[in-house]
């Protein structure tokens, strides 16, 4: 029987993605949907992508309209899920596509976000070393940020494998879709169009330490990740390039042996045959995460390229391969690995 799933901020990208990969799902049954200042709306008006779901009036984001569902979808900012999340009850599947419950850390959520942590829930990356026993029948599940899933997802594998220094540097570009659909000046096409430009430089960025989290735990030490993001004219997708000494005695054959070993059963990341570069048009729409990887003798350090789609593997993809896990369905349910090129 299909499981009822309602989505709070379905006015937003990450809401409406959500919406677009649960329409494909043959499991589930779209519940309520809900939104803040365009609350009484007709979905058609704001998402006039999702169709079969046009004449839906969003409801106000309250834990009465969201009570009685199997699946809770949260797409709200930072700092709203708690309140919200903290009145459905145990039994149904509350899955936080915002960031409150991902850093283990409370000094961390603390110095990055600015007000009291909220707690720790299972972490919706099922590819780390773990992931998919962390998932397994529970009923609260954090989804990643979208950087820490392409940087996580590049690196780990150099880590769990002991071939790199516990230090990495990166530097990722992400389309505009990233920082969501509320207006922001820095947003404005004649800002973005034509120009590529970094932001949150010197280590301020919320996302570098879950990112330190997620690599710190495949390395089994402390590892420190300097980041750079920078915003990229185009609608969605993130490359992440990633870098890190290699250990004494690594070579080319003994990192690209890492990696095939870390993705061989892995549906939905596709290590690319050697030569061949990750690209964010190529997982457009898609759940499907590109790696490569090559080793800098000259410079002895690893490098490691991703491309996700932020919206999908990112956020809502992510999300829904975890209520995947998390229900017992077949991880790769109602997930595509096609993209739309060109
Ligand atoms: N965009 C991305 O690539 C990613 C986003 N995320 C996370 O997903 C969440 C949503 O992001 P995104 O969709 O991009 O943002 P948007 O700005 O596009 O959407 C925000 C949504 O939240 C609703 N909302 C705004 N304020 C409140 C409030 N006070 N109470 C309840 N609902 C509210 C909005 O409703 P209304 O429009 O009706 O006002 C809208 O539906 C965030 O936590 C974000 O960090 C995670 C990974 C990647
Ligand atoms: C381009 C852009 O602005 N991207 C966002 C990342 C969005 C995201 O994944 O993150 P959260 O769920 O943690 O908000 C940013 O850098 O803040």
């Amino acid at each position: 029987m299909a499981v009822r799933a309602a989505v709070a901020g379905a006015s937003g990208y990450a809401g409406g993605e959500a919406l677009r990969l649960l329409l494909a799902h043959p499991e589930v049954e779209i519940g309520v949907l809900t939104g803040n200042s365009n609350a009484g709306q007709k979905l058609g008006a704001l998402q006039p992508h999702l169709l079969p779901l046009a004449d839906r009036v969003l409801a106000e984001t309250t834990p009465e309209v969201l009570a009685g569902h199997d699946v809770v979808f949260l797409a709200l900012p930072h700092g709203q899920s708690a309140a919200v999340a903290e009145q459905l009850g145990p039994d149904v599947l509350v899955v936080d596509m915002g960031a409150d419950f991902r850093l283990k850390d409370p000094a961390d959520w603390e110095k990055f976000y600015g007000s009291p942590h909220a707690g720790t829930w299972p972490y919706g990356l099922p590819e780390l070393p773990g992931g998919r026993a962390a998932l397994e029948g529970s009923k609260r599940i954090a989804v990643p940020g979208c950087y820490p899933t392409a940087v996580s997802l590049a690196l780990f594998p150099a880590y769990a494998a002991g071939l790199a220094e516990a230090e990495a540097v990166v530097v990722a570009a992400s389309g505009t879709s990233g920082a969501g659909k509320a207006p922001k000046p820095h947003l404005l096409g004649s800002e973005v169009m034509g120009s590529m430009s970094p932001y949150g430089v010197g280590g301020g960025h919320r996302h570098t330490p879950e990112m330190i989290q997620n690599l710190s735990a495949a390395a089994g030490e402390r590892v420190t990740v300097s980041f750079t993001p920078t915003l990229a004219p185009m609608p969605r997708g993130i490359l992440a390039t990633c870098s890190a000494s290699a250990k004494e005695g690594v070579t080319a054959e003994s990192l690209r042996a890492a990696y095939e070993k870390a993705f061989a059963d892995e549906p939905f990341v596709h290590l690319l045959p050697e030569g061949q570069w990750p690209a964010t048009a190529s997982v457009h729409g898609s759940n499907a995460v590109q790696v490569q990887v090559a080793y800098d003798e000259a410079a002895g350090r690893i490098i490691a390229i991703s491309a996700i789609d932020n919206l999908t593997k990112g956020t809502a993809g992510g999300a829904v391969q975890s209520m995947n896990i998390a229900l017992g369905f077949p991880e790769e349910l109602g997930l595509s690995t096609i993209g739309v090129a060109p």
